[in-house]
């Protein structure tokens, strides 16, 4: 059963995304960040180190049975065959990515779909097929090149005012202490990469987060 977009919304609070180029040790990282709160992951695997068919397969099917164990939902990026081949619990897609429309005539009612957003129409646009939708950059970011302008939490709070029920979560260079901010402006969770993937102690980084 697809889950409500208020119980939907609870589980965005904390959202590790995370692939090889952010982590030396991706599997101990993940497994880290389940262990001290993440509430949702996303596997991201882009970039010229990134992995490709079977090991990116492989890497999935870890990283899937690890969020399983912790009964966090598992979303993985853009790669939409990836998702159905090993049944993953959604999929995440940029605006450059496969239409809204066509993934979710793909993966079905009762996966998750997140759409990357940065302005109202793109947000009006993904309203019909999305669960979610991700915004930012609202500081600026290392962990993607071709991050959109940084916007601080101006969309959200725009996006927010139209659509009073639409899941959303904030992305883009998020630390702890800018957490209660951004969920003041509308956000129903943060979502974040380099400071618990890069954190000295991942433990703490990512318990810094999940108290708030
Ligand atoms: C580019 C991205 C923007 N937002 C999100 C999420 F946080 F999941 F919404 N994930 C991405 N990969
Ligand atoms: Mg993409």
């Amino acid at each position: 059963m697809n889950p409500s977009r208020r119980a939907l919304a609870e589980q965005l609070q904390l959202y590790f995304i995370c692939g090889t180029p952010n982590t030396k040790d991706v599997l101990g990282t993940v497994e880290t960040a389940l262990q001290c709160g993440v509430t949702c992951f996303q596997f991201r695997e882009k970039g010229k180190e990134a992995l490709y068919g079977d090991k990116k397969e492989a890497m999935a099917r870890a990283l899937q049975t690890l969020c399983r164990s912790y009964d966090v939902p598992f979303i993985i990026n853009d790669d939409v065959a990836l998702a159905e081949r090993i049944d993953a619990d959604g999929v995440h897609i940029g605006q450059d990515d496969t239409e809204a429309a066509h993934v979710r005539a793909r993966i079905g009612p009762d996966k998750w779909l997140g759409v990357s957003v940065h302005t109202l129409e793109e947000a009006a646009a993904a309203i019909d097929h999305a669960d979610y939708v991700g915004i930012g950059p609202v500081y600026p970011t290392k962990s993607k090149e071709d991050a959109g302008a940084v916007n601080g939490t101006t969309l959200i709070r725009q996006v927010r005012d139209m659509y009073r029920e639409l899941p959303i979560v904030g992305i883009g260079g998020i630390l702890p202490e800018h957490v209660p901010m951004i969920r003041q402006d509308g956000a129903d969770g943060v979502a974040v990469i380099s400071a618990i993937a890069s954190a000295p102690d991942v433990a703490m980084a990512t318990r810094r987060f999940a108290c708030l």
